[in-house]
């Protein structure tokens, strides 16, 4: 078979790519460029967990899809490796209640999970605690997408229970990061006054990468997953301009991924731009598809309720909703207003002439689109 990637088909054995692993959510990046203040910020408030000595907690802030997870993924690496720091980054979309942070926490201290049940939160944290005394471990706990604890109301909680944590266990050092997209979201001033006494975390915000720092990132990317010559500049300036709209790399990552399977089904063994435009449409989503993919069961139901039905006001959206659960109405209440903060509907007040206000709802996309992705 010739080696121009100008020539021939792509035979059934080959691939487009070297190493397809690279554009996968879980693959922390080599290089991770264009976040160096944001990283120096982070080590500043660490390094002291290296020394035995309680660390500064961090608050990171930013869009989705800036490096924030990426940047915690990596010094956690860094720190993880020295003895005497234990690092647990807790992902709090999976882990919404102080008690499942604090399974987490246990499962990664004594390698086991603690029972679901059965066990109560002071049983649960008092054996955290001590352990991290007696090892003289310094524990940092990162709390990403700490936002869905303020959903759950669970935030002041499990954050007091971390930072008072030396109150009830002399000689307990435990740091925080908490890492949060949602922008809307004032986190300190959400916090109960108890907890904003003790939580005075430095500061790291993740602005969105223009398309110049894009594209950087995105070639480094190109150079680890694909084949040489399988991507032109032009081709990865499309992407690049197409990922800057939002500003989220994991648009542009997506769209590499696909538009190379896309010139696979072609037996190319090149990636064109006709390839880039038939899958940016999906791509677009993909930051749609991840938030519908962290709902539970019911808050799903909610969401195909109002793709399935022309109600407008929260009260008839509820008898559906209610056919399809069972759930009562305060359920429903804390569920609509979740899904707002998500961004995935939209709560209004609208007056109803003389007879007061009435909710009403709708989703913040097309309906077509949300079930295409549910
Ligand atoms: N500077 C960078 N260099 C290389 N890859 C990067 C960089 N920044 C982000 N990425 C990649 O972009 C994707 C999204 O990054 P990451 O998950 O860290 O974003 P995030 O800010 O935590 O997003 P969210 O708030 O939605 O959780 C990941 O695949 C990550 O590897």
């Amino acid at each position: 078979m010739a080696e121009d990637p100008e020539e021939g088909m792509l035979a059934w054995d080959e691939s487009i790519f070297r190493d397809e692993h690279v554009f996968e959510i879980d693959y922390v990046p080599e290089a991770f460029r264009h976040r160096e203040s944001q990283l120096e910020t982070l080590k500043y408030g660490l390094r002291p967990a290296v020394r035995g000595s309680r660390p500064l907690n961090v608050m990171v802030r930013g869009p989705p899809g800036t490096g924030k997870t990426t940047a915690v993924q990596k010094l956690f690496g860094e720190l993880g490796g020295q003895t005497g720091v234990r690092t647990v980054r807790v992902n709090c979309q999976v882990d919404s209640t102080r008690y499942a942070v604090f399974s987490r926490i246990f499962e990664a201290i004594f390698d086991y999970e603690p029972p679901a049940s059965g066990i109560s939160f002071k049983k649960l944290f008092n054996q955290v605690a001590d352990r991290l005394v007696e090892e003289d471990e310094v524990l940092v706990v990162a709390l990403d997408d700490v936002n869905y604890l303020f959903y759950e109301n669970e935030a002041s909680d499990a954050l007091y229970s971390l930072l008072r944590a030396h109150e009830a266990h002399p000689g307990a050092k435990v740091g925080v990061v908490v890492v949060s997209s949602d922008l809307d979201l004032d986190v300190i001033e959400e916090l109960d006054g108890r907890v904003q006494s003790v939580f005075r975390p430095e500061e790291a915000y993740f602005p969105k990468y223009d398309q110049t720092e894009i594209l950087d990132i995105l070639s480094d990317r190109v150079r680890a997953g694909f084949r040489e010559g399988a991507v032109t500049e032009d081709v990865l300036e499309d992407v690049a301009e197409i990922t800057a709209e939002t500003g989220d790399l994991r648009v542009g990552i997506d769209l590499l991924r696909r538009a190379g399977l896309h010139a696979e089904m072609r037996a190319s063994r090149r990636v064109e731009s006709e390839d880039v435009e038939a899958v940016s449409e999906e791509a677009r989503h993909i930051h749609l598809s991840r938030r519908l993919r962290g709902l539970s069961d019911t808050e799903r139901a909610l969401v195909e309720t109002l793709a399935d039905t022309d109600a407008k006001r929260a009260g008839d959206v509820y008898e559906t909703f209610e056919d399809r659960t069972g759930l009562g109405y305060t359920r429903y209440t804390e569920i609509v207003n979740k899904l707002d903060q998500l961004g995935l509907i939209e709560a209004n007040y609208e007056s109803l002439d003389g007879r007061g206000r009435s909710r009403t709802l709708s989703l913040a996309h097309d309906a077509d689109v949300i079930r295409d992705q549910l």
